[in-house]
Formats: C-alpha cells, structure tokens, sequence
C-alpha cells in the first residue's frame, strides 16, 4: 500500500548476474525525510540494491518506483534531480570548490550562482578555508566533507550513501556519524546509506533494512532490531544477544520453562504460535538485560556461573561467564556500574548470580 509520505518502493526486486542471484526478491518502503540504513554482511546485495536506486544498475525483477511512477528503465542522469549518489570520486586536479560546482555546472546553473551555492556548502560543512586547495591536499575527513558538500549542493531530494565512513579513522567516523545525523535533521532529506556496520547503522538511521544472500532479513527501528531479532541470523548479526538452546517444558500462566545446559529458566511464551513441550527452542536475552549479583535475591530467573573474561569497550564492559552446565553467557553493563557493585572487583574465576526477568526472553522462530 502507497501511503502520502511513501517516497520510493522497492517492490520485490531482484538482480541476478548470469547464474548467481545478487539481490532475490527484496521489498521494502521509503518515507519522504526517513533516514535508512542498509545493513549486512559482505556480499549480501545491499550495494547492489543501493545502485539499482541509483539508477547505476537495472533489476532483472520487480520494479523501483519513486513517487509512484517507475524508475527502472530511467538513466542515472534523468533522476540526477531527486536522487544522488554521494560516493562517486572527487575530482583529484580540480579544487575543492571546483568539485563542488561541478555538477552544478552540468547542470547549466550560471557561474555567478554557482560560485554561491558552492560557497555556502562550504561554510555549512566547514570547509570554506581550503576552497582553492587540491583533493590531495585534504585529510580523509575533508574529502568526506567536500563530496557531501557536493552531492547536496545539488539539493537532493534522497541522497544515497555507499559506505560514507569506511575510510575514515574510528575517532572521525563517530564524529561525521553525528554530522550526518545532524544534516539529515537539518535539511529534511531522505538519507539512504549503505554500512556493513551494526553500530554505524543503529546510530544514524530511523529505520534498518537488514539484509543476507541477497534477502531482507528485518526491517525495524533499531530498537526494534535489537530488542526482537526476527530469526536467528539478525539475533546473531546485531551482536550483543544470548542464544540459549533448550527444551520446552510446559509451564502456564502465560510462561514456558526451557531446560538446557544454562539451567532452568522461564519466558513468556510467545504468542504468536503454541509451544510443545518437549520442542527444541532457542532463547534470545540481550546481554544489556542480565544483573549480576552476588547472591539469589529468590525473583527471576537466577543462574549461578562463574566469570570467564572481561571485555571493556568504552564505558561498557562485557563480561564472559560459565554456567554450572558449561553454556556461555555474556553480559553487558555500564563500566562505573560493575565498579560500584558489591561484586567489585570483579575477576575471573569469581562466582555469580546472573539475573533476568521473565519478560526479557523471547523465543526464535523454529
Ligand atoms: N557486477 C557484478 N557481476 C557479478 N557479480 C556481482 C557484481 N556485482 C556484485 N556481484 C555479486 O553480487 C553479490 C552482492 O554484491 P554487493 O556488492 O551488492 O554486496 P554488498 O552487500 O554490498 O557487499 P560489500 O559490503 O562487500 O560491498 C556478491 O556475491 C557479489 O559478488
């Protein structure tokens, strides 16, 4: 169903080269001012899908439609005007002005106007003092800066973005993650930006498309990604989950008790479709939704295990333990909390009770 706000439908769209298949049968909807990421393994067809937008390729199916009205026979430079495509290379001879005022130019937009334009995109991206400098003579996060200067000069009314933070050193790509969240919020353009990046993706974009082998697995706010993984493949992608494999022990009162090498513990049962007991069911917790404590406090589910290894990353720290049945859990919590905990400080070899509510699991599907 086309809604009002509906800007461009990916309507099961496919691309195959010669017998493999790139991108089978992908559907997905874009909101005029969303910012959209698409996320996924290496080779699992999001830069195919992103070109295919673009216009730089044609599907072998389905239909691309911007507005309603279908895109796909229709060259890159015809839907230049709505559509750009930040990623292609700057012009390394041609200064950081020149660059920017090229595809005004193109454009037939006169010098006077265009030496305008260029000017306020610098300033707005704040490289307006190295206007005359070469590309070669620009810092990674530079160039990243004047190539969003130019495809917006351009004032897009989507902007496609393939990978923008990949070159760039860890420290600048989380800044220019806020600038470009800052940008989009700004300017109100519908942003389409391609990552291999769960935690690139999660931090910009409104809404995930999470695709593998050519197929979308998710499509959800990141909250609702991380939250509840529709299979196994996005809980395991998105990182930070507790798969826990076991037997369905049928419980009541809305609960399922599943047995495995972790212990005994209960979840609600889902909805959605009837539990036998007996089933063999996998478990997601979210390793951001377990307590650790240094006793049973006798409510949820408790699990005594013994730690493994710590990881600090940041102010979070992830911390690796093992139940009594040898299962794995991990757990993540703010660093200045594991510090104030009675169980400071916390070592390997030390004993504890991992701790979740009955509401924090959910089930995969078979
Ligand atoms: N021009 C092409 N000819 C043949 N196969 C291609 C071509 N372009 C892409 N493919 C194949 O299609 C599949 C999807 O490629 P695509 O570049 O879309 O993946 P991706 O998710 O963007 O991966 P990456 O993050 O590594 O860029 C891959 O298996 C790739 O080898």
């Amino acid at each position: 169903m086309t809604n009002t706000l509906t800007m461009l439908e990916i309507d099961r769209v496919a691309k195959r080269y010669g017998d493999s298949l790139a991108v089978a049968d992908v559907s997905f909807t874009i909101s005029k001012g969303e910012f959209i990421a698409l996320m996924g393994p290496s080779g699992c067809g999001k830069t195919t899908t992103l070109r295919m937008i673009a216009g730089l390729d044609e599907p072998t199916g389905g239909e691309i439609r911007l507005w309603g009205r279908r895109l796909n026979e229709d060259a890159p430079w015809k839907r230049n005007a709505p559509l750009v495509w930040q990623n292609y290379a700057l012009f390394p001879f041609l200064s950081v002005r020149k660059n920017i005022e090229f595809g005004l130019k193109q454009r037939g937009m006169p010098i006077r106007q265009r030496r305008e334009k260029a000017f306020e995109w610098m300033e707005r991206l704040g490289i307006a003092a190295y206007a005359d400098r070469g590309i070669d003579q620009l810092s990674g996060g530079q160039r990243q800066r004047v190539a969003l200067a130019r495809a917006l000069a351009l004032e897009p009314e989507m902007l496609l973005l393939d990978e923008p933070l990949s070159a760039l050193d860890p420290h600048l790509r989380v800044r220019m993650q806020s600038e470009l969240v800052r940008l989009h919020r700004d300017l109100g353009i519908t942003f389409v930006c391609v990552t291999h990046s769960h935690s690139e993706a999660f931090a910009m974009a409104n809404r995930v498309v999470l695709m593998n082998e050519g197929q979308v697995q998710q499509i959800g706010t990141p909250r609702e990604i991380h939250r509840r993984a529709a299979n196994r493949f996005v809980a395991e992608f998105v990182g930070g989950n507790n798969l826990l494999s076991g037997t369905a022990v049928d419980a009541g009162n809305g609960l399922m008790r599943v047995d495995g090498p972790f212990g005994s513990t209960l979840a609600r049962a889902p909805t959605d479709r009837v539990l036998q007991t007996g089933a063999e069911v996998t478990l997601v917790i979210a390793a951001d939704c377990i307590d650790m404590l240094p006793a049973r406090s006798g409510t949820g589910n408790e699990i005594e295990a013994r730690v493994l290894t710590l990881e600090f990353i940041g102010s979070a720290v992830t911390v690796f333990l093992e139940t009594l049945g040898g299962a794995e859990l991990r757990i993540q919590r703010p660093l200045h909390e594991i510090e104030n905990s009675p169980l400071s400080p916390l070592s390997p070899g030390q004993t504890v009770i991992a701790r979740w509510s009955e509401d924090e699991g959910y089930f995969l599907p078979a």
